[in-house]
């Protein structure tokens, strides 16, 4: 990682992980914050993004996207938003030579393919979860899903906050395609409703709850014959999940044009 501190700019600055990244970078003497974007004809365009986020005045503006090809000093731009607007955001970033990582979830496989085109360009990195440990989680459910192959039904739970957009999320899509991989279950479900009949051998359960403010919460379960295994992680706020996405940012400064993933930035990771 480097030792200079890191220009960030923020897309999706005035989100629920916007808000607690203009927090966090703030305290982080190894990066600044340097660009906050949102969508344009926002109703806080112009207005400050430290006092907006309650820790005083940063002389950082809410701006639209267009500002970010004017900004001087931006190494990295970070994204959480929305996929359509994380594509465009991406061909700018590309016209400007800012790496991007992208934390935001929910893209269909086009939009993930015009991803990839743009890290011809720019070192990009894209992970569906930024937390250590969730991370970790990736790691052992790809262990248990081996070692269990044949003999145990997975099932994938997540649970998220109401005012989640994407369903299943972005984590457990990435966990059953380990978890497939692992074992050579291929067959996603999502979801069971009535006469389904009896579960197949090849299938992976996938579940999406919706509750309340919850952060964020994944477990997979592998049912054998008298006995469970459950692998479960549980974000008690977002914290994690921006603190990968600092740390990310901080990896990715500098780099060759390339595609990266948490892999790159934690030794453990898939
Ligand atoms: N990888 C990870 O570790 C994590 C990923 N996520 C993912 O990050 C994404 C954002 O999550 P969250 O912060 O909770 O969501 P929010 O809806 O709270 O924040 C998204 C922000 O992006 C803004 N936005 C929407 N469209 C545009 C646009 N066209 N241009 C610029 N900004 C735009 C939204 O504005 P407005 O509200 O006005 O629409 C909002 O301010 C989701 O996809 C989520 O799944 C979340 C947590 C961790
Ligand atoms: O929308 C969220 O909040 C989260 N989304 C990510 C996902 O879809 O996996 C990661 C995290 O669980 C929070």
């Amino acid at each position: 990682m480097s030792t200079a501190t890191v220009g960030i700019g923020l897309h999706g600055a005035l989100g629920r992980m916007g808000i607690r990244l203009i927090q966090l970078i703030a305290e982080d003497p190894r990066v600044r914050l340097v660009a906050a974007i949102d969508r344009e004809a926002h109703p806080k365009l112009g207005q400050d993004a430290g006092e907006l986020a309650g820790i005083g005045r940063l002389d950082v503006p809410i701006e639209p996207l267009s500002a970010l090809e004017k900004r001087q000093g931006v190494d990295v731009v970070i994204d959480f938003s929305h996929p359509s607007a994380s594509l465009e955001l991406a061909t700018v970033c590309a016209r400007n030579g800012i790496a991007l990582v992208v934390g935001t979830t929910g893209f269909d496989p086009e939009q993930r393919k015009a991803l990839e085109a743009a890290s011809a360009t720019i070192p990009i990195l894209l992970s569906p979860n930024m937390s250590r440990a969730v991370n970790l989680l990736m790691r052992l459910v790809g262990e248990a899903s081996a070692a269990l192959a044949g003999v145990a039904d997975i099932e994938i739970v997540e649970r998220h906050h109401h005012l989640k957009k994407d369903s299943p999320s972005g984590t457990a899509l990435k966990l059953a395609e380990i978890a497939a991989k692992a074992s050579g279950a291929d067959h996603l479900v999502h979801g069971r409703e009535g006469l389904v009949g009896e579960r197949k051998p090849g299938e992976i359960g996938v579940h999406a709850v919706r509750s309340g403010d919850c952060p964020g919460e994944h477990t997979v379960s592998f049912g054998l014959l008298g006995e469970t295994l459950e692998l479960s992680h549980r974000a008690l706020n977002r914290d994690g999940f921006v603190r990968g996405a600092i740390d990310s940012a901080r990896f990715l400064a500098g780099k060759p044009a390339g595609w990266y993933s948490m892999a790159n930035v934690l030794d453990f990771a898939q």
